[in-house]
């Protein structure tokens, strides 16, 4: 009998080896690494699974926050560090884990649950549903027609590189200036500042990158970047990519600046972009956008809803209408009949009553469009939402879509 059951401070290495071996990682934690990953440690919020003495099964949860449409911070139960050895997979663990910390997050009162699924068909069965894209570009800088002479912004702005001490200073109040604004933003504690400034660390060998503000005019600093370069000369011509680990910014001005930046370097002839949004500002402030070349295009955020009525109350609405919805959830207790209204002034979830429903979609297709993006007219031409009157999926899509899509700018 396997055991699924909260794990204790003094079995944390126990639990590692465990979430090593399932990530395919050497199953040896540094001290460096090991204290990190301490800082992580919530007694109730990891759970293992073990049979006799040993742990083959990892499951971490984690407050968190979510940006709504609209600014609101919904809370959030963050699920990450998910594994089952390969001695013990499909045999219903990762299943066991999910449901005990779900039921905890709902009798917690938080709203929704997300992730970052390492593989699409693992947590669609637990109610979950792809809710944030992110897409990844390569910048073939000779081709871009940006102009090579560019000399740094001209309108009093100025970009600086500056070392991690500048960057924790500033980081922090700039990020919490950008999530306000960024529906699928997550919020970042010091934590997530120390690993990226190598005061906490993860990985084995982290070295630091080269980090860059945009201060406008006014001296506010509005964008950071972080980027290392991927060495390449090939018959003596600099072929260097510049990567970005990630980037901030809180203004159209500071973003188009430091990609401005970034494509200006000497040597480089490409810059990767890593993670944006899908409609990042990118590949258009470009002369010839078709420099910028689509890498990856995937799913990223995930969630969950846990309260219906309490998640589409959160978030704001661009147009006015009303929805009974039917919401299943064989997994949970989301499920229900819901009467949406819904206007740019506010919104109401009720019970729905005895009313008919227009649309019946489980929850993990809701969750799709909760934060915006996703097409319910798409998932109704796939059978996996039924419209009980013509055309409630384009309504409910008029309701749901934003002008600006969501994105999620961190991975957890
Ligand atoms: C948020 C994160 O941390 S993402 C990281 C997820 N972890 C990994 O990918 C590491 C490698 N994989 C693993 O450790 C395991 O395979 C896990 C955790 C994904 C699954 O654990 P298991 O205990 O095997 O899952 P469990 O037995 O509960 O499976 C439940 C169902 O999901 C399905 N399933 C689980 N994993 C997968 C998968 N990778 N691909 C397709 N189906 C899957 C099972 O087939 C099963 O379906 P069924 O109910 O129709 O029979």
């Amino acid at each position: 009998m396997i055991d699924v059951r909260p794990v204790a401070e003094d079995e944390f290495d126990n639990w590692h080896r465990a979430l090593d071996t399932g990530f395919l990682q050497d199953p040896v934690l540094l001290p460096e690494q090991r204290a990190a990953r301490l800082r992580q440690f919530q007694p109730g919020r990891l759970l293992g699974a073990f049979d006799g003495a040993r742990c083959v099964g990892t499951f971490r949860s984690f407050a968190q926050e979510v940006t709504a449409p609209g600014g609101a911070y919904v809370p959030s139960n963050a699920i990450s560090n998910v594994t089952v050895s390969p001695t013990h997979r499909r045999r219903g663990l990762l299943t066991r884990m999910m449901r005990e910390d779900l039921a905890a997050a709902r009798e917690r009162g938080d709203v929704i649950a997300t992730l970052i699924a390492a593989e699409y068909p693992i947590y669609g069965k637990h109610g979950f549903g792809p809710a944030t894209w992110a897409t990844n570009w390569t910048v073939d800088v000779g081709r871009s027609g940006l102009d090579p002479r560019w000399a740094g912004p001209e309108d009093g702005a100025r970009i600086d590189l500056v070392d991690g001490a500048e960057v924790r200073a500033l980081g922090p109040k700039l990020s919490e200036r950008v999530r306000a604004v960024t529906p699928g933003a997550i919020g970042r504690d010091e934590l997530w500042w120390d690993a990226r400034t190598g005061v906490a660390r993860f990985g084995r060998d982290w070295t630091e990158p080269f980090y860059a503000v945009y201060r406008s005019a006014s001296g506010e600093a509005e964008g950071l970047v972080a980027y290392r370069c991927e060495a390449k000369w090939e018959g003596q011509q600099p072929d260097n990519a510049a990567k970005v680990e990630w980037l901030t910014a809180a203004t159209p001005a500071a973003e188009t600046a430091l990609w401005r930046y970034l494509c200006s370097i000497d040597w480089i002839a490409h810059v990767k972009s890593g993670w944006r949004a899908p409609d990042s500002l990118l590949p258009l402030l470009l002369p010839d956008a078709r420099a910028a070349r689509v890498e990856t295009h995937t799913d990223w955020l995930w969630l969950r809803l846990l309260d219906v009525v309490r998640a589409l109350e959160a978030r704001s609405y661009e147009r006015s209408g009303s929805l009974v919805l039917e919401v299943l959830d064989e997994d949970g207790t989301a499920g229900g009949r819901y009467r949406l209204e819904a206007s740019p002034e506010g919104a109401s979830c009720t019970p729905a009553g005895g009313a008919s429903a227009e649309l019946t979609l489980p929850v993990a297709e809701l969750a799709t469009v909760w934060l915006g993006d996703g097409s319910l007219a798409r998932l109704a031409a796939l059978g996996r939402v039924q419209e009980e009157r013509e055309g409630a999926a384009r309504a409910a899509d008029a309701l749901f879509r934003t002008s600006v899509r969501p994105w999620c700018p961190d991975s957890f």
